[in-house]
């Protein structure tokens, strides 16, 4: 008889990759495992601590309680190129269709002086950051840091899962890597019935190598496997990490960029945190030589033609530009 339960995304304990420990070959086993099956995983015993967890779940409910007209104090016209600040209700639009969500950018955080931004690159620039809660920059900034530092240890783990040197994505993509962090608040829909939108977040692929999402109690994201969609519930003091298009390009397809979306079924509000780790802007991502791994699992074969990101040609920064002027058609004025 055929085996009837539902397939979930696997659960990784990474401790033994974050302190370099001999068990780390068979952390990056695993990674390999879910990355060719799911292109998710979630990932426990990551380092991160709960009490920063905690203030930057606080300082989030906080702000998205106080009025419009305060939120819009921040607002991302006001960030300009730099792609930062705060978007209400309905103004991201994923598949052409606006979501239920209302968020904050917030990205690396440079001064005037840095030579990116004074080169008027795109992405590039510094926060902005609500006058309250006056915490807020600071446990953000941290967060970030703390995040970053966590990507390169994912990342190393991705490279060994290849079979290739551990610095393989550091020497080549992610040593000063794209990172963008943002907050997301999802009304519950009862809240908002006259809006048309359907969806928390529509049907999409992340755009670069990692994605690393912390999700609040609320839960209600789900990822489209092989042939069914399945829900990814809160599990305490995880968090849930998938492929992103550049890593799908550069493993020709081995590893997948899964399509997921978000539905907040509740009547309360959700939170989530994701945290974008992506290869430098200015890099041209290029797929890999993985003939050592053997030949493309057949079941993977199909992504390659149907794909674009197979197809695309150029930087990260292009690609990401490409895609960002499609969510949000007023930030592609300001870059242009
Ligand atoms: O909010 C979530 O759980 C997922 C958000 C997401 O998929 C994204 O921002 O790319
Ligand atoms: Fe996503």
């Amino acid at each position: 008889m055929k085996n009837e339960t539902t397939p979930s995304v696997p659960l990784i304990d990474i401790s033994e990759l974050i302190r370099k420990g001999s068990g780390q070959s068979e952390v990056a086993r695993q990674i390999g495992s879910a990355c060719r099956e799911y292109g998710f995983f979630y990932i426990a015993g990551h380092g991160i601590s709960t009490a920063l967890q905690e203030q930057l779940e606080a300082l989030s409910h906080d702000f998205f309680n106080r009025p419009e007209s305060e939120k819009m104090r921040i607002r991302m016209e006001l960030g300009g190129r730099a792609w930062r600040g705060y978007f209400p209700l309905g103004d991201e639009l994923t598949s052409g269709k606006p979501d239920l969500k209302e968020g904050i950018y917030f990205g690396e955080e440079l001064p005037e002086e840095d030579e990116r931004v004074q080169a008027k690159i795109p992405l590039h620039g510094a926060n902005l950051f609500p006058e309250a809660p006056d915490s807020m920059r600071q446990v953000v900034l941290e967060y970030i840091r703390r995040l970053t530092e966590l990507g390169h240890h994912l990342m190393r783990g991705i490279a060994l899962s290849l079979d290739l040197d551990e610095h393989y994505f550091s020497d080549r993509y992610t040593a000063d890597p794209l990172v963008l962090f943002r907050i997301f608040h999802y009304p519950s829909r009862e809240a908002h019935a006259g809006l048309d939108a359907p969806w928390g977040v529509g049907e999409h692929t992340d755009y670069g190598v990692l994605t690393i999402l912390k999700q609040d109690h609320i839960g209600g994201l789900q990822v489209k496997t092989q042939d069914q969609w399945i829900e990814a519930p809160y599990i305490p003091n995880t968090f849930v990490c998938n492929i992103g298009d550049m890593l799908d390009r550069m493993t020709g397809g081995r590893y997948r960029s899964t399509p997921h979306r978000v539905l907040n079924r509740t009547s309360s509000g959700r939170f989530s945190f994701p945290f974008f780790f992506d290869p430098n802007f200015s890099v041209r991502v290029e797929p890999i030589d993985l003939e050592h791994l053997g030949p493309l699992p057949e079941k993977h074969q199909d992504r390659w033609d149907g794909a674009d990101v197979h197809a695309f040609e150029g930087s990260y920064g292009d690609y990401i530009l490409h895609k960002v002027s499609k969510v949000f058609p007023q930030l592609k004025r300001a870059v242009d």
